[in-house]
């Protein structure tokens, strides 16, 4: 679930969500999650404000307003969904994993992004757009739509204090829309790209007692931009999806690159961490993510990279190197310890190679991060563009610093964080 934002990380990147999203995570990612919750969380449209609950569509009002009546019944409502859709159509069960706990809290996410940017279009259909490519390697058909959307329908009637005709009727409408928006994009990416690449691991370094640094070879090749995520899928946890950013630009040898930390309970990273090797095969998800840099402008680009989330930082470095151009770019590297900063020996040395960048790694103090304050020492940071990578709460508290430093909404760009989406 990306969208539109100009502010995600399993290193993972922020999350995907599904009406019919065959994922599993924790919740809240991106951190969300494996860190999977980190994963997960992290995509959604982010940096705008939520509508006031009175404004919007006639629909718009009626979703939002079945939508608060749900909140408190959101697991029992999606229990139940996916409860309707197994039996009812039991032939897509084996499009999900087999272990469901931590993939039911995906559809309520994606029913709270959809329902808030009901009247905003672009950054709905943006949204729609990438969801639909993305549920390509699940399997998704068109004709499981209608599926979901009988079960959606009967979830929320069942658990919504207001239903009736008029209810019901705007649900039809908006997820008939939605619904064919995913389809048509779906139909036209399997006229351009695979629905999934698979690609060997070629070399996987041990950087940390949790980190690992892992270069693939996929089987075909595969065009992204760098700044963007994809989804992973390890043998082991099969229809398992977890986002990673990638963290090198395109290379002319076409392999990608991943940072990779284990965190607990996150199946998909402890097992590229801890099991995987050269060798062993993976599969890829469509790239997606819009934290890319602007190659129209010749601003500044202020990078804030926490743990992790040094992954895509390093990517849009290399971005700007390739393009030749020397636009300055000013990275804060933050970790809890020096130990932490397994990149920094690259980091440094792209420093070393540019004269325009400059790296500044930020460790905590006392474990008080002081990752995003550490901008203020620096600066004036006016005609810069910001980037912030890294846990949910790094980014959070970046984009309030940056705001509070003069630095305007629409020159912040981060994958979504969950909570940024509702909130
Ligand atoms: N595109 C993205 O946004 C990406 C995000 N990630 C996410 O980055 C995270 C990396 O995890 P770790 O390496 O364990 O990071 P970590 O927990 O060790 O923290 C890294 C840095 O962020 C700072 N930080 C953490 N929480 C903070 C808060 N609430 N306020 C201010 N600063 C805070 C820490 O002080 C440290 O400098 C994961 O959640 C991963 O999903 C990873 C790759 C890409």
């Amino acid at each position: 679930m990306d969208a539109p934002t100009a502010t995600p990380g399993e290193n993972a990147t922020p999350g995907e969500g599904g009406w019919f999203m065959p994922s599993q995570g924790a919740s809240a990612r991106p951190p969300i999650g494996d860190q999977d919750t980190s994963e997960a969380s992290l995509r959604v449209p982010a940096q705008r404000s939520a509508p006031a609950a009175e404004e919007g569509s006639p629909d718009a009002l009626l979703i939002r307003r079945t939508m608060t009546e749900i909140g408190p019944d959101a697991d029992k409502v999606t229990s139940y969904f996916y409860a309707l859709l197994f039996v009812r159509h039991p032939e897509l069960r084996s499009l999900f994993p087999a272990a469901m706990d931590t993939q039911r809290d995906r559809l309520l996410k994606a029913l709270l992004t959809a329902a808030e940017y009901l009247d905003n279009t672009p950054v709905l259909v943006d949204y729609l757009k990438s969801l639909g490519r993305g549920h390509r390697k699940y399997g998704t058909r068109a004709e499981h739509y209608p599926a979901v959307g009988e079960c959606l329908i009967g979830a929320l009637s069942r658990y919504a204090t207001v239903w009736n005709r008029e209810t019901e009727a705007a649900w039809v409408r908006a997820y008939t829309t939605m619904s064919q928006v995913m389809i048509d994009a779906a139909a036209a990416d399997e006229l351009r790209a695979p629905a999934w690449w698979q690609a060997e691991i070629v070399t996987h370094d041990l950087r940390t007692r949790d980190v690992a640094i892992l270069t693939v070879r996929p089987d075909q090749p595969y065009p992204f931009l760098a700044g963007q995520y994809t989804s992973v899928e390890t043998p082991w946890w099969p229809r398992v999806w977890r986002h990673y950013s990638f963290a090198s630009a395109p290379r002319s040898d076409g392999l990608l690159t991943f940072h990779v930390k284990a965190v607990p309970a996150g199946w998909v990273s402890n097992a590229l961490v801890h099991r995987a090797r050269p060798g062993d095969v993976i599969r890829l998800g469509p790239p997606a993510g819009s934290m890319t840099v602007d190659h129209t402008t010749d601003s500044g680009l202020l990078c804030l990279g926490g743990g992790t989330g040094i992954a895509p930082i390093k990517a849009l470095v290399e971005d700007v190197a390739v393009r030749g151009e020397r636009r300055p770019v000013e990275v804060f590297y933050g970790a809890r310890t020096d130990h932490d900063l397994y990149d920094i020996g690259t980091m440094l040395r792209l420093q070393q190679s540019h004269p325009w960048l400059s790296v500044r790694p930020v460790t905590d103090q006392q474990a008080h991060p002081r990752l995003p304050d550490a901008i203020r020492a620096y600066g004036p940071w006016a005609g810069y563009d910001a980037y912030l990578s890294g846990p949910p709460g790094m980014i959070r508290s970046g984009i309030d610093t940056l705001r509070d430093i003069g630095i305007p909404s629409h020159r912040i760009r981060h994958d979504a964080v969950e909570g940024l989406l509702v909130g």
